[in-house]
C-alpha cells in the first residue's frame, strides 16, 4: 500500500503562496475564534505559524468561549468591510445558540478563504468561481498532487458537513466522479463504502472505517482528526487494519491537515490579489 504523505505537497503550495503574497499589497487573514475547544485552538496556532512563514499577516481575533452571536456576527461584518482585511475566517465549533451557517453569511463572499458563505457552497454547487472549504480543497490538491484519477470513477464521501462532506461532493462531481455521500443514518455503511474506488472519510470517530469498508486496491482520504488519549492524533481510518487492503491511504497526521492549512493561505494571497 502506498502513503500518499501531504507534507511535500503543503511545502510546494507555501513556496508558491509566498511567491503570490509577495507579488502585491501584504495579504492579511483575520480568524474568529469564539471557543476554548483545544483542537480548534491548536488548529488557529498552526494557521498563525504558517501565515508568519509565507508572508501573509494574520489577526486571530478571539472573543473568547462566552461571545454572543450577535457579536460574532458584528466582527464578521466589520472584518468584511474593513479593506486591510482580505481573508475572513471563522473558526468552529461555536458557542450554544451561534449557528455558524448564518454567521458566515455575513462573510464578504470575495473575501471567504475557508468557503462558508452559503452563497460561496451555492456557487460552487452551480459551477462558479468560488472559495472552497480549504479541507475540501486539500483533499482534491492530494488526488491530483498523486494523479488519482476520477472520471468515471466511484467516490464515497462519510460525512455531509458544510465545511466536508457537501462541498468535496461537489468537487468530486465537477471532475466526472460517480459520487455517493454517506452519514450517520447510512444503513451497511460497510456495503457502500465498498463499492468505492476513491473512498473519503470526514465523520470525526477513530477507526470508524475498517478492513470491512475498503475494496482491495481503493484510494483511501482520511480528513479526521480524532484526539487520542495520550495527546496525539488518530484518523477515522483504522489504519493497521486497512493498510492490508487499499491500493493508498493518507497518514494521519502529515496527510490532509498540512495541506488545508497551506491552502487556506494560498486562497488569502488570491483575495488579496483580487481585481
Ligand atoms: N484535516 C483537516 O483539515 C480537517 C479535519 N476535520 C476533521 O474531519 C472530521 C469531520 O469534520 P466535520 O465535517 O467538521 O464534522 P461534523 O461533525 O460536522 O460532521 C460529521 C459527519 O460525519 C457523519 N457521521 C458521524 N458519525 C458517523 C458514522 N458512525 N457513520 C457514518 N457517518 C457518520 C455525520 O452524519 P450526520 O450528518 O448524520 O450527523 C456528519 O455528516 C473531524 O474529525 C474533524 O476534526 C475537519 C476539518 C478540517
Ligand atoms: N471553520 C473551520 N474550518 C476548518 O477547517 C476547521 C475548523 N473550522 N475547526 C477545526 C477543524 C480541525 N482542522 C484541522 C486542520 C489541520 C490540522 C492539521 O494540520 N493537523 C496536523 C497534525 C497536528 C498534530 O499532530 O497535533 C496533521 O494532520 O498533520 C488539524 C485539524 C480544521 N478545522
Amino acid at each position: 500500500m502506498k502513503t500518499l504523505s501531504g507534507k511535500d505537497l503543503a511545502a510546494a503550495i507555501r513556496t508558491q503562496t509566498e511567491a503570490e503574497a509577495a507579488a502585491g499589497p501584504q495579504p492579511r487573514l483575520a480568524v474568529v475564534v469564539a471557543t476554548a475547544d483545544e483542537a480548534s485552538l491548536w488548529y488557529v496556532r498552526s494557521i498563525a505559524k504558517a501565515a508568519a512563514g509565507v508572508g501573509v499577516a494574520c489577526d486571530v481575533v478571539d472573543l473568547g468561549p462566552r461571545a454572543t452571536a450577535e457579536q460574532i456576527g458584528q466582527t464578521l461584518s466589520r472584518l468584511s468591510s474593513d479593506s486591510n482585511v482580505h481573508g475572513v475566517m471563522l473558526q468552529t465549533p461555536l458557542p450554544a445558540g451561534a449557528s455558524a451557517q448564518e454567521l458566515a453569511a455575513s462573510i464578504d463572499p470575495r473575501k471567504d478563504v475557508d468557503g462558508a458563505n452559503p452563497l460561496s457552497l451555492g456557487r460552487l454547487a452551480a459551477g462558479l468561481p468560488a472559495f472552497p472549504p480549504a479541507t475540501a480543497a486539500a483533499v482534491m490538491a492530494l488526488l491530483d498532487h498523486y494523479e488519482v484519477d476520477l472520471t468515471g470513477r466511484r467516490a464515497v464521501v462519510v460525512g455531509r458537513s458544510t465545511v466536508v462532506g457537501k462541498p468535496l461532493a461537489h468537487l468530486l462531481l465537477d471532475r466526472h466522479a460517480t459520487v455517493t455521500v454517506s452519514h450517520s443514518r447510512t444503513r451497511d455503511l460497510a456495503a457502500v463504502t465498498s463499492t468505492a474506488d476513491v473512498l473519503v472519510a470526514a465523520a470525526g470517530r477513530a477507526a470508524l472505517i475498517g478492513a470491512g469498508h475498503v475494496a482491495p486496491g481503493a484510494v483511501v482520504i482520511d480528513v479526521g482528526t480524532n484526539p487520542t488519549d495520550d495527546g496525539g492524533l488518530t484518523g477515522d481510518v483504522d489504519s493497521g487494519a486497512v493498510a492490508g487492503v487499499a491500493g493508498a491511504l493518507t497518514p494521519v497526521p502529515g496527510g490532509v491537515g498540512p495541506v488545508t492549512t497551506a491552502l487556506l493561505l494560498r486562497h488569502t494571497a488570491r483575495a488579496a490579489n483580487l481585481p
